[in-house]
């Protein structure tokens, strides 16, 4: 595909930096290295020089990587310049470089949108490129690297899988005049259809696995007021997050932090004590709390070992830590299995072995860092679209076979559109739009 418009922007982070990269892609490239460069550079060899304007007066000096299309990034003539990274200098290099008939600054995520328009990547990897620059914690990061290719790469192989089954049953259908044909053809076909069913659906069932990766797991502190709640938030993350009083009933929001546990995401949220007498305000409090507990993956569930409150109204699906808090002034110790830990924030005792536990069970929701996993809810839609198809080619009767043939050619374009292979124009503006500039 080929654009008029060249497209620049500072491609690297935040200023100021040691070194700032500013990006140009398109059918202007050369040019602007003419000018910029004094001369066209040779290609994938970085060069050291001086950049001027038209009118020679100079604006840094630095490396300059030239890429001819169509081996770049985008597929296009590209150019990367290696500049000083103070905000001026790259501020007078886009405006210089934007000076230049048919160049513009990137939108968002332009530059991988015209790779893969170019056929330089498909949407899977797309989008795993969106996750590695995105990506905090280390298992982010392995996740967003094993997903740029393999997850392709297991679609490209059931939806070749697919064709194929269809080419079968085709084939079968044209040859079922002549008598020698047998029906084994066509019941490999369908034991492999059933096999990828399973397939899919073993898949799509680690998309809770690939949240947990990316949107982190989810740790809800409960209990009654005044059970230590907001001590501990404030232990674990370090810092003083919520507000914290001998007095019951003083957290009324939700307060959230985010750990980072041994390379996984865990968002850790406060909540207000839970009773029943509380005025207006606590009560809204209350009921976000309530309301919190349902999504979460791990309840702490807090209670003062010097004056135990039974907490009502929550409902989870979740795991639940009993844990006795306040220890350094409780009467007795030897409290039984009632409690999963017994902590003391003030003295600090347990606290460390109860990050440990919620970190192990983090690590465990979060799962093998090899497993290939679907990333996005699109995904997820796709494939149960996919193997509804599978599901109603199987249940077609035996002598409809063209209808069943047309339900695997219908499963097969779901597993297209996933890539991007089939239909893609709709998605553009959704998935690029979420990227950052420069990229
Ligand atoms: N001795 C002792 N006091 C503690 C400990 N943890 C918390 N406290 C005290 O208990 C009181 C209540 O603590 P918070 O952390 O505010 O309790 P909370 O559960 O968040 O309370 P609400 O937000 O009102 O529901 C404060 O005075 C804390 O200093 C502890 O380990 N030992
Ligand atoms: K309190
Ligand atoms: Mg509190």
């Amino acid at each position: 595909m080929i654009f008029q418009d060249s497209i620049v922007a500072l491609s690297s982070g935040r200023l100021p930096s040691g070194v700032a990269v500013v990006r140009l892609s398109g059918p202007a490239t050369r040019q602007v290295l003419e000018v910029i460069c004094g001369r066209l550079p040779q290609p994938r060899l970085a060069q050291f020089g001086t950049f001027r304007r038209a009118d020679g007066t100079p604006l840094d000096a630095g490396l300059t990587l030239f890429f001819p299309g169509p081996n770049s990034f985008t597929g296009e003539d590209m150019v990367e310049f290696h500049v000083h990274g103070g905000r001026a200098v790259v501020a007078a290099m886009l405006e210089a470089i934007v000076g230049f008939d048919g160049v513009r600054h990137a939108e968002p995520g332009e530059f991988t949108r015209r790779a893969f328009l170019n056929g330089k990547v498909d949407l899977l990897k797309a989008e795993a490129l969106a996750d590695l620059v995105t990506a905090e914690t280390e298992s982010q990061r392995r996740f967003a690297l094993l997903n740029s290719g393999a997850q392709s790469a297991l679609y490209t192989d059931w939806r070749q899988r697919l064709i194929f089954a269809r080419a079968m049953i085709e084939a079968e259908m044209d040859f079922s005049d002549e008598a020698d044909v047998p029906g084994a053809v066509g019941s490999t076909v369908w034991a492999d259809v059933q096999k990828m069913i399973s397939e899919i659906g073993a898949h799509m069932d680690g998309y809770r696995q690939a949240e947990i990766i990316r949107d982190g797991y989810d740790v809800v502190i409960l209990g009654a007021p005044n059970a230590g709640k907001s001590s501990l938030l404030n232990a674990l993350a370090r810092r003083d997050a919520a507000i914290v009083t001998d007095e019951p009933g003083t957290t009324r929001d939700l307060v959230e932090v985010v750990l980072d546990l041994d390379g996984v995401k865990v968002r850790l949220t406060d909540t207000a004590g839970i009773r029943e007498e509380a005025g207006r305000v606590e009560q809204i409090g209350i009921d976000r709390a309530r309301d919190r507990a349902r999504g979460a993956d791990l309840i702490l569930h807090l209670v003062d070992l010097n004056d135990p409150q039974a907490i009502t109204g929550v409902s989870t699906e979740a795991r639940r830590l009993m844990v006795g808090t306040k220890s350094d002034i409780a009467p007795c110790s030897g409290l039984g299995s009632t409690y999963d830990h017994i902590i003391s924030v003030t003295s600090g005792s347990g606290v460390n072995e109860l990050l440990d536990s919620i970190g192990d069970y983090a690590a465990e929701a979060a799962g093998n860092a090899s497993d290939i996993l679907p990333s996005r809810q699109r995904h997820i839609e796709l494939l149960r679209k996919t193997s509804d198809f599978m599901k109603a080619a199987l249940e077609a009767p035996s002598e409809a076979a063209e209808i069943k043939a047309e339900y695997l050619r219908l499963a097969a374009d779901q597993l297209g559109r996933i890539s991007g292979a089939i239909d893609p124009e709709d998605l553009l503006d959704v998935i690029f739009s979420q990227f950052c500039i420069g990229k």
